[in-house]
């Protein structure tokens, strides 16, 4: 479990990230997609962060942005306090100081997991190989029996045994899942602070998602690390934070709208799109509820044009006129740590004077959103 009240490992400070793009097809100008707008996230020691969303909120692009693979547009990635690009910059011209981490501290700090293992792993190396990579570039001072040793010892946990059968293979000859162990067992003998796991187990079978999680947490607690999980499944995300004392982001349309404990966010959501998430999640839903999504459209905005005021207010049942026109800030309303961009969570907020948006509008009952359950 991570310690809030010390300073955060990573700092993402009001970070946005936008693309802009020519236009298709010969249509004149560019656009500029907003994939994160003005996002503000501290990821601690030992902490688990999942972030949930639908398909192009910018869970990926954040979750770059937070390891310092993706630059962003706006705002600033700490690292232990250094702010990442500049001191990549400043270490490109100059070398870096003593103070400072260097650019390779950085990157071996800040490691990746993806979807697609089979792609990241080189096809033309062994297992034994692939993982003597890291441990001959920051532990050179093991002899090649001790990372024999090693390897063996890792694969082993991890259930490939006999493991000197498993270390001679090539990454084709090995199952979706034990690509994926090898590629968290390669990222994680870089000795990293943060994980970012995106997709790590949706490819997976639905019975190898909970094996892969509980052996990520198992490995968190023997190599020290923080997970930034992403994942289009509430259900896994909730899986994953509630083990480990972590939290989970809920996103939409580049923006966070709420995070909080697995608790605040399965079993007392406050914001009206959590509650889609929710519902739209098989395994969580509350079957004694609705059978209708509670939106009042299915259409998800365009985040190269994303609505004024609030982005939700498009789809949100509960959006009044004020929703058009101000945006919601994340913020603490309990004080419970928990936090929500939604007026609804001030009682004296001008939003409780104004019309509702549209009160004809019944719950639209076909289909669910893109972030269900498989
Ligand atoms: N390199 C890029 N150039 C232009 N647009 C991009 C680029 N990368 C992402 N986008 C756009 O930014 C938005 C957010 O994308 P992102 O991949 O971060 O979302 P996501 O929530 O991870 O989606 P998914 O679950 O489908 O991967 C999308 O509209 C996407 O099309």
């Amino acid at each position: 479990m991570s310690n809030a009240d010390e300073p955060p490992l990573l700092s993402i400070e009001n970070v946005s990230v936008h693309f802009t793009s020519k236009r298709l097809f010969g249509l004149a100008g560019s656009e500029t997609v907003h994939a994160v707008d003005g996002v503000s996230l501290d990821i601690h020691e030992n902490d688990v962060v999942a972030l949930v969303g639908e398909s192009g909120c910018g869970k990926t692009t954040l979750g770059k942005t937070a390891i310092g693979v993706q630059r962003p547009t706006a705002g600033r990635v700490r690292y232990r306090g250094q702010n990442i690009w500049e001191s990549m910059e400043r270490n490109g011209l100059f070398g870096s100081t003593t103070e400072e981490h260097s650019e390779t501290e950085i990157r071996r700090a800040l490691q990746m997991i993806h979807q697609d293992p089979g792609s990241s792993l080189n096809a033309n190396y062994t297992v034994e190989s692939i993982l003597a990579d890291p441990l001959r570039r920051w532990q050179s001072e093991m002899t090649s029996a001790d990372r024999r040793a090693r390897i063996y010892g890792l694969l082993e946990y991890v259930g490939m045994t006999p493991a000197a059968d498993y270390a001679e293979r090539y990454p084709h000859q090995l199952s979706g899942g034990e690509q994926q162990r090898v590629a968290l067992i390669r990222a994680l003998l870089m000795n990293p602070d943060v994980i970012l796991a995106d997709e790590a187990i949706s490819a997976l079978d639905v019975s190898l998602r909970v094996e892969m999680m509980e052996l990520m947490l198992e490995l968190q607690a023997q190599f020290d690390t923080s997970y930034l999980f992403i994942s289009h499944n509430l259900a896994n995300a909730k899986h994953l934070t509630q083990q480990a004392g972590g939290r989970i982001g809920i996103m939409y349309l580049g923006e966070i709208v709420e995070i909080g404990t697995p608790k605040q966010i399965i079993h007392d959501p406050q914001h009206p799109y959590t509650k889609v998430l929710l519902w739209a999640t098989s395994d969580l839903r509350d079957r004694s509820g609705v059978s209708d999504p509670p939106v009042r459209s299915l259409d998800v905005p365009d985040p190269a044009d994303p609505p004024s005021g609030c982005r939700f207010h498009t789809r949100c049942p509960e959006a009044r006129a004020a929703c058009t026109r101000d945006s919601p800030v994340l913020d603490d309303h309990d004080g419970d740590g928990r936090r929500t961009a939604c007026f609804r969570q001030k009682s004296d907020h001008p939003y409780w004077e104004s019309e509702p948006l549209d009160d004809d509008i019944a719950l639209q009952s076909n289909g669910a959103t893109s972030a269900d359950t498989d």
